[in-house]
Parts: structure tokens; sequence; C-alpha cells
């Protein structure tokens, strides 16, 4: 039995292939703040998915992971999993145990780290090291200055060409009182998203 399978939270291997298993990832837009929901709306999906979450540093600015109810992998966690050879590469091992990756809210740091390969931290190298027979969402979260600065598009076009599906932003009071689009997709419509792929899974 693996040291992960015992202290790093990881669900056994699945109870039948019916049941899927959901990587979220998540990174520091204030959109983050959904976490709670986006986990509950998940949940409520039959057959019932393992969620597991990974935070990146600035995330976790943004909610309370002692709220939330799955297993939020944190860099910390990389490095505590590995100290010889015989230990697990988390990102590695959080890659393979995943059917389909989403990362809600996408922020414009972390989304210029994936459109160049960039992997400086846990959520990166696990994305970095994808299999893009999986599908692997990114929702976008950002001013709607940031959204529109040209350098953005270039990227979301290069995360398309690399086989991710982008999940675009909404137009919405966003945190610093201005209008425009820049807001993440509601939950719902992720949910709704994900749902569908689960089910070409089967
Ligand atoms: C925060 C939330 C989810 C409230 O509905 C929505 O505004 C949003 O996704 N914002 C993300 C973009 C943003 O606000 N950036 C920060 C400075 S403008």
């Amino acid at each position: 039995e693996s040291k992960m399978a015992e202290d790093d939270g990881l669900p056994p291997n699945k109870r039948n292939k019916f049941e899927k298993n959901v990587l979220i990832g998540v990174t520091g837009s204030v959109a983050s703040i959904k976490l709670p929901k986006l986990v509950d709306e998940l949940h409520r999906l039959q057959p019932k998915p393992n969620i597991q979450v990974i935070a990146t540093e600035h995330s976790m600015h943004f909610f309370d992971r002692d709220k939330i109810p799955v297993k939020v992998f944190s860099d910390k966690d990389e490095w505590e999993a590995w100290s010889t050879m015989q230990d697990p590469v988390l990102h590695i091992e959080l890659r393979r145990w995943a059917d389909i990756m989403i990362i809600a809210p996408l922020d414009a740091n972390t989304m210029a780290k994936l459109a160049n390969g960039l992997c400086d931290n846990l959520l990166t190298c696990t994305v970095r090291a994808w299999d893009l027979k999986k599908p692997l969402l990114f929702c976008p979260a950002m001013n709607t200055l940031m959204w529109e600065h040209p350098i953005t598009s270039e990227q979301v076009e290069r995360l398309i060409n690399l086989g991710y599906t982008n999940v675009p932003p909404i137009k919405k009071t966003l945190a610093c009182k201005d209008t425009g689009i820049g807001a993440m997709a509601e939950v719902t419509s992720i949910v709704a998203i994900v749902k569908d792929h689960l089910e070409k899974m089967k």
C-alpha cells in the first residue's frame, strides 16, 4: 500500500467503473470564494464523483481550507509526501488519479504559466504532466482590464490549441466594482459542462 493511500487522503480505488475522479484546481482570483459551492454542486452529480482539490498558495487567501469537505492539496503536501525515492510524486499521482480536471478559477498569472509550460508549483506541475486524452477545463477569472489586455486572447488560444477546454468568463460587477467581462462562469454552468464530460466517459 503506497504511503499516499494512507495519509494523503486520496480515496481508495474506485468502487466501480462509473465512479469518476474529479480534480479541481484553484488559483489566486477572488472567484476562489466559490470553491465550497463548486464542491457542493459537483457532489450532487450521480454517481457521486470523488473530488480532490489542488490549491495554489494565493488561492487559499479566498477560502477556509477547513470548511472544504474534501482533501485540499497545497505545495507543502508535495514536499511532505516525498523524502526518498520510494515515495510517490504527488503531481504524478494526482494526474493519474484524475479522470477530469477543472481549473476554476484560472487567474491571469496561472493562465500565463500554463500557456508557457511553466511548472513552479503543485497545480502547474500536475497540468504540465497532464494526460491530454483526459478533459481539462479552465475557467478564467480576472479584472476586465486584464481580460481585455491583448496578451490574454493569445494565451487562451494557446491553451485551446493544447486541447484544454475554455469555460469563458462572464460580465458581472467585479471585486473592484468595475462592471465588465472577467467574472468566472457561474458554478451551475461549470458543473453542467463537467456532467456532460463525465457522461461521455461511461
Ligand atoms: C468574485 C465574483 C465571483 C463575485 O461574483 C466575481 O466578481 C468574479 O468572478 N470575479 C473575478 C474577477 C475579479 O473580480 N477580479 C478582481 C478584481 S476586479
